[in-house]
C-alpha cells in the first residue's frame, strides 16, 4: 500500500474510507447473531485502525476519539486538565470510530457512519473545524472537505411554494428531542427518524432531508466531522439557540446542533425559541 495523501482532507477522507471497509468487512464476517458483540468489535477495530494510522502519519498531533478511556471525564473537575495534552495542542484529531453503532448492528441499515475531523487552533471558522470526513459504508459514500458535496438543490417546485411545502427534518430513531413532535406540528415539518448524526448531516448535505435538529445530550465527536462537511457546503450549523458550535473545549459534551439549509436557519431557530425557550 502506498502512502496516505498528505493535504488533511483527503487524509481524513482515505481514513474513514479505510475504517469503514474493515467495518463492512466486520459485518460480514461475524453476522448479526450476537450485535452487542458486533457492537463491541465495530468500535473497537474502527478505533485501532484509525489511532494506528494517525500515530504513524500525524505523530505530532492530538486525538480526541469516543472510544479513549476518559474522553467523557476530561472536564470532570478532578482530572488534571494541563495533562490533557488536546487542550494545549494547536491540532487535533476528533473522531468517532463508529457513529451509529446500534444501526450497524442491525442487518440491513446503513444509517451508520464513521467520522474523522480535524481541529486547528487558528482554524479561520468559528468552529476550528480544518478538515472533515464522513465515511457512510453501507451507502458506499464518503462526503468531505477535501472535495465539499455541491449544495443541495431546490427544485423549482419547492422554491415557489416554499411556505406551502413541508419540511423534512431529520431526528434521532432512539432517542428523539421531546419537543420536536409539538415544534413539527407548529411549523408543519415531517419528522425522519434516522440514525447516528453523521448520516442524518449527510441526508441534509445531499437534499434528502431539511434539517437536522437534537437536543438532549451528545458529544464533540458525534457533530464534529459532519460538521465540517456540512460548513464546507454552506450549509447553516449551530447550536439550538443560533450560537456557535465549538470543539475541542475542555469539556466534549456539546449536547445540541441545528443542521439546515440555509434559507431554513431564521424559521427554525425562531421555532425552536418557541419549544424550548433558548434564546
Ligand atoms: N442523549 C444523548 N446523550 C449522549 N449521546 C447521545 C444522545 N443522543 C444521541 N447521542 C449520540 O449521538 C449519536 C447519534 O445518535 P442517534 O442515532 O440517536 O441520533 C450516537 O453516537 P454513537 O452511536 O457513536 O454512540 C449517540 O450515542
Ligand atoms: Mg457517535
Amino acid at each position: 500500500m502506498g502512502s496516505p495523501p498528505m493535504i488533511d482532507g483527503e487524509f481524513a477522507r482515505w481514513l474513514a474510507a479505510r475504517a469503514g471497509q474493515a467495518l463492512l468487512e466486520l459485518r460480514d464476517e461475524l453476522g448479526f447473531t450476537d450485535q452487542g458483540a458486533l457492537k463491541a468489535a465495530g468500535d473497537k477495530v474502527s478505533h485501532d485502525l484509525i489511532r494506528t494510522e494517525l500515530a504513524r502519519w500525524r505523530p505530532a498531533d492530538a486525538v480526541l476519539s469516543e472510544e479513549d478511556e476518559g474522553s467523557r471525564l476530561a472536564w470532570a473537575a478532578e482530572v488534571n486538565t494541563d495533562a490533557v495534552s488536546r487542550l494545549t495542542a494547536d491540532r487535533v484529531w476528533i473522531i468517532d470510530p463508529l457513529d451509529g453503532t446500534r444501526e450497524f448492528s442491525e442487518e440491513g441499515r446503513s444509517d451508520w457512519a464513521v467520522h474523522v475531523a480535524l481541529w486547528a487552533r487558528n482554524g479561520s471558522t468559528p468552529h476550528g473545524l480544518v478538515a472533515g470526513a464522513v465515511a457512510l459504508p453501507a451507502q458506499h459514500r464518503v462526503l468531505a472537505t477535501d472535495h465539499p458535496p455541491a449544495y443541495p438543490p431546490m427544485t423549482v417546485e419547492a422554491a415557489t411554494a416554499r411556505g406551502g411545502r413541508i419540511i423534512r427534518l431529520a431526528v434521532s430513531r432512539s432517542r428523539p428531542p421531546v419537543f420536536l413532535t409539538d415544534l413539527a406540528g407548529d411549523i408543519g415539518a415531517q419528522l425522519v427518524p434516522m440514525g447516528s448524526a453523521g448520516a442524518k448531516i449527510a441526508a441534509v448535505v445531499t437534499g434528502e432531508v431539511d434539517a437536522y435538529i437534537h437536543a438532549g445530550g451528545q458529544y464533540e465527536w458525534d457533530s464534529a466531522a459532519p460538521v465540517a462537511v456540512a460548513t464546507a457546503t454552506g450549509l447553516h450549523a449551530s447550536r439550538i439557540d443560533g450560537s456557535a458550535l465549538k470543539y475541542n473545549e475542555a469539556d466534549p459534551r456539546l449536547p445540541d446542533l441545528l443542521v439546515c439549509r440555509k434559507d431554513l436557519a431564521s424559521r427554525l431557530l425562531a421555532a425552536l425559541q418557541r419549544h424550548t425557550g433558548v434564546a
